[in-house]
């Protein structure tokens, strides 16, 4: 059983903004995964549902499979048990999400004493320990977040992460504010964490060069779909859906010193979640669209071994395999992600 099985997700807010639209993923235990899209296209709408922290009135379909438990079905009591011990999330930009007027041991004790893991001594001394765990002095426990740099303030938000012993760790744009250097301290911090720990990891950014170099898997969403998955290096390096194409091609490529002063951009935005385009969501900005792209939209489909996209390039590719190799998938693999959920023990 994977740790994390999403299974056709639907998140629609109040104003009816399709902003999660059947949404599939799974995450094992140890493993890395690795949500990209531009700003607007869903990816905080889905860490936020997998611990149900939507605003109230949003709707939601699918299931949330953690350890087999359907998150979406749960009790609230038992929501707020999973929360932090079952799941956590690191968010961007620390200084919002820490209580400046509290100091930051108190507010990593507190998930402990919420959970009853501890005595308040006990989880005086378990802060200590998770503060050095991340690479801070215990005595910076007695610290209020604006003592504190940004780097620092992100690691004590990945220690409070930490404090119950989750299963699985969500990273929302966790280094998004911090400068290059910080960044990648602060990546391969959570990259032994996760190892030394066999946590799962969602980590979610814009940015698909940092994800590349750090998730064994890559999802790439595009107005509330993933459009592709595969392990991460192969579809940073060679996406199959245009938008994935798009969104690597507009960052500098990892030991390319080439591609660093030629990054392209995608024009336009996004589309409006109220007021999708029909048939492939993607087809207005789509640099090799055709007719068929603004009336019919694509599932993901094979597109390599452990790999999926949704485009009428993979449904070609497809079939041609199909003509030449009798009626068998190509690459002898599962048609789908839910195909392959049905295949694999
Ligand atoms: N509370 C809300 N009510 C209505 N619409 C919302 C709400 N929160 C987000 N949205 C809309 O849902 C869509 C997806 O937003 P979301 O924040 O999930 O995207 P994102 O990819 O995480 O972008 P960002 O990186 O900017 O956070 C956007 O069009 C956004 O405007």
């Amino acid at each position: 059983m994977s740790l994390l099985d999403v299974r056709g997700l639907t998140v629609t807010y109040a104003g009816g903004a399709q902003a999660v639209r059947g949404v599939d993923l799974r995450l094992d235990a140890g493993r890395k995964l690795g949500i990209a899209g531009e700003s607007g296209c869903g990816k905080s709408t889905l860490a936020l549902a997998l611990l149900r922290l939507l605003p109230a009135g949003t709707r939601t379909g699918g299931e949330i499979l953690l350890d087999g438990e359907d998150v979406l079905a749960m009790k609230w009591g038992r929501v707020r048990a999973v929360r932090w011990a079952g799941a956590s999330i690191v968010f961007q930009g620390a200084m919002h999400s820490l209580n400046p007027v509290r100091r930051v041991g108190d507010q990593i004790a507190e998930p402990i004493l919420l959970h009853r893991r501890a005595t308040p001594a006990g989880a005086r001394k378990r802060t200590g320990e998770l503060l050095e765990h991340v690479g801070l002095p215990a005595a910076r426990a007695s610290a209020y977040p604006h003592e504190l740099s940004g780097g620092q303030r992100q690691r004590v938000m990945i220690a409070m992460a930490l404090a119950c012993d989750p299963r699985l760790i969500i990273a929302d744009e966790p280094t998004t504010a911090l400068d290059v250097m910080i960044q990648a301290q602060i990546l391969r911090l959570i990259e032994r964490l996760v190892a030394d720990q066999d946590v799962g990891l969602i980590m979610i950014s814009h940015d698909l060069a940092v994800l590349a170099g750090t998730c064994d898997r890559l999802a790439v969403m595009y107005a509330g779909r993933v459009v592709e998955e595969g392990p991460a290096r192969q579809v940073y390096e060679a996406a199959r859906h245009p938008y994935a194409e798009a969104l690597s091609a507009a960052f500098p490529r990892i030991g390319d010193p080439a591609s660093r002063f030629a990054p392209r951009g995608l024009p336009g935005d996004p589309p409006d979640p109220s007021a999708l385009p029909s048939g492939c969501a993607f087809h207005p900005r789509c640099p090799v669209a055709r007719d068929s792209c603004a009336t019919d939209d694509q599932p993901l489909r094979a597109a390599g071994p452990q790999r999926w996209a949704a485009c009428v390039r993979v449904a070609d590719d497809e079939r041609e395999a199909r003509a030449a190799a009798g009626t068998a998938a190509p690459h002898g693999e599962p048609d789908s992600p839910e195909e392959a959920r049905r295949t694999t023990p």
